[in-house]
């Protein structure tokens, strides 16, 4: 595997003085080719920071960031991010077909591509047919996947996700996950993606990054051992996935690397014999 992207010595102070803000401090982490990861971190502690730095979106205080190999310094060609808000990155004037070829007008590519592409990035988020319309008249899971499609007709090197799904019902956020992970097998993209929801991190991802408190540092780089295959019901079930889940939660909660592992392997092994008991009782009163 080879490196996407690195984060060095990243570091981004608001403001000067002594109205000066830390809000990360010393970041420094890879993600290789095709790999997921997650960074989760309590609220303001710096996220979306570190992901406006990596987008070139804001420049560093201090440290670097690379995209395979080359530093960022302004928003590279080969990146896109998807946002929370579906709504406000969406041009409600233009169709949903003209909204995913937006991006595309910018570089050299002929029409006929810029259309096939488009068409081929909503065929892949289930919206094949829908071209025609306009985002407000789609449901907002709907015009998230038009995000997503936006995104991945400049078949992006690396794809950003600043809380992709903190605006949906629960049941879409479950399609998107699985969508996001689809997308990733299929294209062998590299994807990172920022949340506060410690199972979606795991659920989702290949390595889940545990970031402090204000201003955000890395806690932990967990990587998530669960089958590539994923599936919402058993992949949550999973003893390896409530073993994690624990591990992230008491993370973030402040215990140590070592202590969180211990005490969220212990859960697990309680979780499951509960289990195995209710599921003994019930075989007993039948
Ligand atoms: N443009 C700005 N000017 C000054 N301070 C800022 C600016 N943007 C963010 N901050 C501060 O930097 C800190 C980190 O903000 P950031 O939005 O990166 O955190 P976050 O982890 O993404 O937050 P949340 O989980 O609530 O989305 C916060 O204290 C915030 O108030």
């Amino acid at each position: 595997m080879s490196t996407m992207l690195e984060v060095s010595g990243l570091s981004h102070t608001y403001g000067s003085g002594a109205k000066a803000h830390t809000a990360v401090n010393n970041l420094s982490f890879t993600v290789e080719a095709g790999q997921l990861a997650s960074i989760v971190g309590p609220s303001g502690c710096g996220k979306s920071t570190l992901l406006r730095c990596v987008a070139g979106l804001t420049p560093p205080t201090e440290g670097t960031v690379s995209l395979h190999g080359d530093r960022v310094s302004g928003v590279p060609d080969d990146l896109a991010v998807v946002f929370q808000d579906y709504s406000r990155s969406l041009f409600p004037w233009l169709s949903v077909q003209k909204n995913v070829e937006f991006p595309l007008r910018w570089r050299s590519i002929s029409k006929a591509e810029r259309r096939k592409r488009a068409a081929e990035a909503l065929e892949q988020v289930g919206l094949s047919g829908v071209g025609g319309k306009y985002p407000w008249q789609l449901s907002g899971g709907m015009q998230q996947r038009v995000s997503i499609a936006r995104a991945l007709a400049s078949r992006p090197a690396l794809l950003l996700m600043d809380e992709p799904f903190a605006s949906v019902d629960a049941q879409t956020r479950f399609e998107l996950e699985d969508l996001t992970r689809r997308v990733q097998r299929e294209q062998g993209s590299t994807i990172l993606v920022v949340t506060h929801d410690i199972d979606e991190s795991v659920y989702l991802s290949d390595r889940v990054l545990v970031l402090s408190k204000s201003p955000a540092s890395i806690v932990a780089d967990l990587p998530v051992g669960l089958p590539a295959e994923r599936d919402q019901i058993t992949t949550r079930e999973s003893a390896e996935f409530v073993t994690l889940r624990g591990e992230v939660a008491r993370l973030l909660h402040g215990g140590s690397p070592v202590e969180a592992a211990e005490a969220a392997s212990d859960a697990a092994e309680w979780e499951l014999a509960e289990h195995a008991s209710d599921v003994t009782e019930s075989r007993t009163r039948s």
